[in-house]
């Protein structure tokens, strides 16, 4: 049986994420991207089906490095608003302690909602909360994520160095290493999909310097090696943490994550603000990426990650929307424009530059993540497509169409295809009762901090 072919026809620009020239739009055939048309340019063989471009900038679908999909339940929650990150740890702990797999599975869902909308297609998820009951939360993620046709990196997160250790969680929230071990090992034969076009992989992801034992980190970058999954974690996010490595471990961030194992191109890093030029080096050397969130790094008052220095490097860099309960949206399109505006005022405008962001926020996020087969419009290349119409009024006047898209603020795709699939149309969710998600979610969020 013969593939659909789709042509997607006469977009008003296209940005690639590479130097190819797109302008007469792609045909997509199957799951994968067949042809690439310059200019001009006709589809070589006759097409099924035509998708009209007209009036749209055509991109690879964004890919999100860093969530904590839970949080859409702890949003804006007063007494977190207007402090950094270790008491606004404190403070969440206790309430992130009550979750239970139906809270999870419906801020899942809002997070995933709110991405696909946002272009995203590709989203990776750091959860590392796993309270009595919640044995099997990766599970839960599993089904949501299939239920949106999105692709997905689900880290198994963990926390096992609690409050009586000298670590910052407290007890209720943290796991012993067998429990976590055992669980990564689970997960890993149980999902891990491996090659291109995978849907959804595993990759295992110790909490923080401040929330996990040494013991964990080294023990999961074994299994991370023999098993051939990738490695994630928060690093040199604040001074707080520098400064608790200084004393807990007699190390800096950098140095810690060697002594783990963790130095190498198999690990991506949320946040990476807070590094000396030699330890930017020494990334570069290694090939550990990082991943920018600069909405919560603004919203914590965290720093500001030295993203020219780190390319200058070697360092790959994606972009992530982080938690949302110090971001507080989970739209990377947004982010992407924070990006551009917060790197602005350490770098300047002639180095960042939209299409440098947007770089970032595709083919630099799935080099984080390991993937090559994602992030760029190129034959061969999975349909993972995102498309952003310029007819709105916030676009009324603007000419180059891709720098519109940052600096007029596209916050929402028309159309969204993931592995040659639409699953946004015309601004909505395909077969997703919106109203009915928001109610549920909004009942669940109450019902955690009830009483508190
Ligand atoms: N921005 C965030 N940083 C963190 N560090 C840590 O240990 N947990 C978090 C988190 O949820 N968000």
């Amino acid at each position: 049986m013969s593939l659909q072919r789709t042509w997607i026809k006469n977009p008003l620009a296209v940005f690639t994420a590479n130097e190819l020239d797109a302008r007469g739009g792609i045909v997509v055939e199957g799951s994968t991207i067949a042809e690439v048309l310059a200019c001009g340019q006709l589809p070589s063989q006759p097409v099924d089906q035509i998708a009209d471009a007209t009036g749209c900038v055509l991109m690879p679908g964004l890919i999100n490095t860093h969530h904590h999909f839970y949080q859409t339940l702890t949003r804006a929650w007063a007494p977190v608003v207007n402090v950094p990150l270790f008491p606004w740890l404190q403070k969440l702990y206790p309430v992130w302690a009550r979750l239970q797999p139906e809270a999870l599975g419906l801020a899942s869902r809002v997070a995933m909602a709110e991405l696909l909308l946002s272009g995203c297609t590709t989203t990776t998820d750091h959860h590392y909360l796993f309270p009595q009951g919640m044995e099997e939360a990766i599970d839960v993620q599993v089904e949501v994520v299939r239920e949106l046709g999105m692709r997905a990196l689900l880290t198994r997160g963990s926390m096992s160095l609690g409050e009586e250790q000298g670590g910052l969680p407290p007890e209720q929230t943290v796991q012993s290493g067998d429990t976590i071990l055992r669980d990564s090992q689970r997960l890993i034969d149980r999902y891990h999909q491996r090659g291109d076009g995978a849907w959804m992989q595993i990759a295992l992801a110790p909490c923080s310097p401040f929330s996990v034992t040494t013991d964990i980190m080294r023990e999961s970058a074994a299994m991370a090696q023999r098993e051939d999954v990738r490695l994630h974690t928060h690093l040199a996010e604040t001074l707080d943490e520098e400064a608790f490595c200084l004393k807990m471990f007699g190390l800096r961030t950098v140095d810690y994550l060697e002594s783990v194992g963790w130095l190498n191109d198999r690990t991506w890093l949320a946040h990476g603000i807070h590094f000396n030029a030699d330890e930017i080096q020494r990334l570069g050397a290694a090939g550990t990426g990082i991943c920018h969130c600069p909405v919560s790094n603004m919203r914590l008052a965290s720093g500001m990650c030295p993203t020219r220095d780190l390319e200058a490097a070697g360092v790959p860099i994606g972009l992530g929307v982080d938690g949302s309960a110090s971001n507080d949206a989970s739209n990377l399109m947004y982010e992407a424009r924070q990006a551009l505006y917060l790197q602005r005022l350490k770098y300047g405008a002639e180095y960042v530059t939209p299409e440098r962001v947007l770089g970032w926020a595709t083919r630099g996020s799935a080099k984080l993540i390991g993937r090559d087969d994602i992030g760029q419009i190129a034959v061969g290349k999975q349909a993972d497509l995102a498309l952003f119409r310029l007819d709105e009024l916030r676009f009324s006047g603007s000419h180059d169409p891709v720098s519109a898209l940052l600096l007029c603020g596209a916050e929402r795709a028309d159309r969204v295809m993931v592995g040659g699939k639409w699953r946004v149309i015309d601004g909505q969710i395909v077969g997703m009762d919106i109203k009915s998600l928001i109610c549920q979610h909004r009942k669940a969020a109450a019902a955690l901090i009830a009483d508190l």
